[in-house]
């Protein structure tokens, strides 16, 4: 079998090695340039295995001390643990650093002397979700996960917006929680833990905001050592036996209060479909809903009130109209973020994902002489628009480029469908040639949105 390949361009020259995208790095620092106050925070996140009952502190040290003497650039991307550490290989899944496009202005590389690895262990649970079943045996009203959480790993990584609306998020999520732990007084500066994602059906908003949550509990582990979700259906609290529905909001945030009581949980509450309270309101006004309706959401909005006066809950909630939601507390939403369908960069490497996952698990078959095959992103595929076609793997990004634009109106959950109903309509699918796929998920793409809804 021929060894991993990375697709490059680029021969890097003598003395300079190239990293995982083909960026030619110096090995040398010109120290006199850089100053230490300028180094760059970059979150490095450590999966211990669900094996390890190494300490939390112990780990953190032996990564640190093997990051300071790596000496290349840092990507996003994992960091494989080298053989001769034995005690991270026995006790680490794997290590990923993130969030450097953040520190690249013009340079597009960070250097290892420019960087402060900072870094964030932990371990997943697999608890999995526990339900809460509503007493007419049928509808779920809550579910609850222990964070970080198997369920929702790699999914912030798996979602793809318009360059800086996950960090946005991220950015807002840390202000507030410094905020809070700074005891900074409210009634001079006030900020309420509330965020609302709003936009079209499949879209990713519940998807992002569980991801963030699961990011978040990563991130500040060492202030809020446990951390869970709360997810509520809004839906499903207005249940069809009325007089139950009083009951089933008192159930559930007497939970939530109990879990928040505990000053170093940290909670998060996701209300999906926020705006099915909002429906209801209007329609117990109008007369068309019996009153209890309208007692339920009221109940739930005192409760959402008292409930952000605890500094340890963040409070999500989506909703797919993208009009004013005429309810009080997402009027208090400090971030009200629309999610729309993904641009053609997004599109590009939704796209690439899925291409890659293919050929990672064998269904396509992978390039000539590669192996595992890294596909160029989306502003290097560009730059290779004007490059001759006879490098395969320029071939590949031009169509990949072409799918993308294709596709444009489908939203995320449209598009990561698409790779598996192209696969359903090859004629042959032991030719499972990357460029031929793409020729028939082009085609099926052009399809689908025929059928599309105007
Ligand atoms: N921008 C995106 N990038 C990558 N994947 C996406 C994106 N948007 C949606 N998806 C995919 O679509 C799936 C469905 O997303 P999700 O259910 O979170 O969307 P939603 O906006 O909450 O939908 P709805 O409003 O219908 O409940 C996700 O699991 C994800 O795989």
């Amino acid at each position: 079998m021929s060894a991993p390949m990375e697709i490059s361009l680029q021969n890097p020259s003598t003395d300079e090695t190239s990293d995982q995208n083909g960026v030619v790095v110096s090995q040398h620092p010109p120290p006199s340039l850089i100053l230490p106050q300028e180094k760059f925070l970059v979150p490095v996140e450590v999966c211990l295995k669900p094996s390890s009952t190494a300490r939390i502190d112990d780990v953190r040290s032996a990564v640190e001390r093997m990051l300071e003497k790596r000496s290349l650039s840092y990507n996003d991307g994992p960091i494989p643990v080298p053989p001769d550490e034995i005690f991270l290989a026995d006790n680490v899944q794997r290590i990923c650093v993130c969030d450097t496009d953040e520190g690249m202005h013009n340079d597009n590389v960070l250097l290892f002397w420019q960087v402060k690895p900072v870094v964030h262990v932990y371990q997943l649970s697999e608890e999995g979700p526990s339900e809460e079943i509503s007493s007419d045996g049928q509808t779920s009203t809550f579910n609850e996960w222990t964070l970080p959480a198997k369920e929702f790993d790699g999914m912030w990584e798996s979602l793809m917006y318009e360059s800086g609306l996950k960090q946005r998020l991220l950015r807002y999520a840390a202000s507030a929680l410094l905020f809070t732990e700074k005891c900074v007084d409210p009634f001079l500066v006030s900020w309420n833990r509330i965020i609302l994602l709003h936009g079209p059906p499949g879209t990713g908003k519940t998807s992002l905001c569980k991801a963030l949550a699961q990011k978040l509990s990563i991130r500040f582990n060492s202030r809020y050592p446990l951390c869970q979700l709360v997810e509520v259906n809004a839906h499903s609290l207005f249940s069809k036996w009325f007089s139950e529905s009083g009951k089933l909001v008192a159930k559930l945030f007497q939970k939530i209060q109990e879990m928040v009581e505990e000053e170093s949980n940290l909670v998060f509450v996701l209300i999906d479909e926020v705006e099915s309270l909002a429906a209801a309101r209007k329609a117990a006004l109008s007369g068309s809903e019996p009153s209890d309706s309208i007692r339920v959401v009221n109940a739930l909005l005192t409760q959402m009130d008292k409930l952000k006066s605890s500094p340890n809950v963040i409070i999500l909630t989506t909703s797919n109209i993208t009009a004013a939601i005429d309810i009080a507390f997402v009027d208090r939403a400090d971030i009200k973020a629309y999610v729309g369908p993904p641009t053609l960069h997004a599109r590009y490497e939704i796209l690439r994902s899925c291409l890659q996952e293919l050929m990672r698990t064998g269904i396509l078959s992978s390039l000539q002489d590669c192996t595992d095959v890294t596909l160029p992103n989306y502003a290097r595929a560009k730059e290779w628009l004007n490059a001759p076609d006879s490098h395969e793997a320029v071939l590949l990004c031009k169509k990949l480029l072409e799918s993308a634009e294709a596709c444009e109106g489908m939203s995320g959950r449209t598009l990561r469908k698409l790779p598996f109903l192209a696969h359903a309509n090859l004629t042959n699918h032991f030719d499972c040639d990357p460029i031929k796929f793409l020729c028939t998920m082009i085609e099926t793409a052009k399809r689908e949105r025929s059928e599309l809804p105007d």
